[in-house]
């Protein structure tokens, strides 16, 4: 069984973060372990705190699991400070573990999951050493300085990304105007691209679509699946959960995560390469 990781906080209302992470790793059948930056407390309805975890710890959690375990991929999601982005880019750059950063920033309800003065540390230390980036497209405008409205904005953020050495970036559309596709947009150093689409499902749960997708996307290269198959794969895994959503607590209800394993064979993705 493959080992995979996951460096992000704590989602007390089990929809996204660590909670979410560990659910999609168990379904795809790999052995999740944690490293928690940070705890919220937390529901559908939104963040009512945050309690950041010491960098040093942090450290010490990544590096208990690098001193044991043989780790097939990792990724990062809440990060919080430039004090923990730093520590674990240093860990990192050591190992040839691919690595997955979904570039968490803000919560559906608006509260902050990154302050302001890490976003640099993002760009700087760790897409350098990333495999591949899932920025949405608030996330993807934040990181390169520049505002998203056409299909050209999207290609010039990902250039704009891939210039930081990071291999592959993947521009989700979950924030697009489009009543009727969720369409992702996927570009590669080499010049390769793709967009893949699926019908959008009209729904309000949808508390943490991007840490299901981007933790499916960890486990299936954790399996070894290459990267254009893996992508595909987890668009497959968060297309069934937003389908098959389920409507608990009071606010924005969470995915589900069992969906793939009952219904993957129904799924279909729509591929454009480019
Ligand atoms: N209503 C929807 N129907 C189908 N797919 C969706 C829908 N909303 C988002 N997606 C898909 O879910 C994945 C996550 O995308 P999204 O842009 O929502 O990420 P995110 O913004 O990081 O998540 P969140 O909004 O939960 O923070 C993408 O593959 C996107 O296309
Ligand atoms: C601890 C934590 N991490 C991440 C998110 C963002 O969730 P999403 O996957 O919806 O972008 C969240 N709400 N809480």
């Amino acid at each position: 069984m493959q080992v995979v990781t996951t460096i992000a906080g704590s989602d007390s209302g089990g929809g996204a973060g660590i909670q979410a992470d560990l659910k999609t790793f168990q379904e795809l059948k790999v052995f999740g372990t944690t490293v928690i930056t940070a705890l919220t407390a937390q529901n559908t309805r939104g963040v009512s705190g945050v309690l950041p975890i010491e960098a040093a710890f942090v450290k010490q959690q990544l590096q208990a699991l690098l001193d044991d375990f043989s780790i097939s991929a990792v990724k990062t999601g809440m990060l919080f400070s430039s004090a923990i982005i730093h520590t674990i880019a240093q860990i990192i750059a050591d190992t040839n573990i691919p690595l997955i950063v979904d570039p968490v920033m803000i919560a559906k309800g608006g509260e902050s999951l990154l302050q302001q003065e890490a976003i640099d540390a993002i760009i700087h230390y760790l897409l350098p050493i990333a495999t591949i980036v899932t920025p949405n497209i608030p996330e993807a405008e934040t990181l390169t300085g520049k505002k998203i409205n056409t299909i050209a904005d999207i290609k010039k953020a990902a250039d704009h990304l891939l210039a930081t050495g990071v291999h592959c970036a993947i521009i989700k559309g979950g924030h697009l105007a489009d009543a009727t596709n969720a369409t992702d947009y996927v570009f590669f150093k080499n010049g390769q691209a793709f967009s893949m689409q699926t019908p959008r499902i009209a729904t309000k749960n949808t508390h943490g679509t991007g840490c299901t997708f981007s933790a499916a996307l960890t486990a299936f290269v954790g399996r070894g699946l290459t990267i254009k198959e893996a992508i595909i794969e987890a668009k497959k895994f968060i297309q069934l959960a937003i389908t098959h959503d389920l409507a608990l607590g009071h606010g924005h209800g969470p995915t589900n995560h069992f969906a793939y394993q009952n219904d993957k064979k129904s799924c279909e993705v729509t591929i454009y390469e480019s």
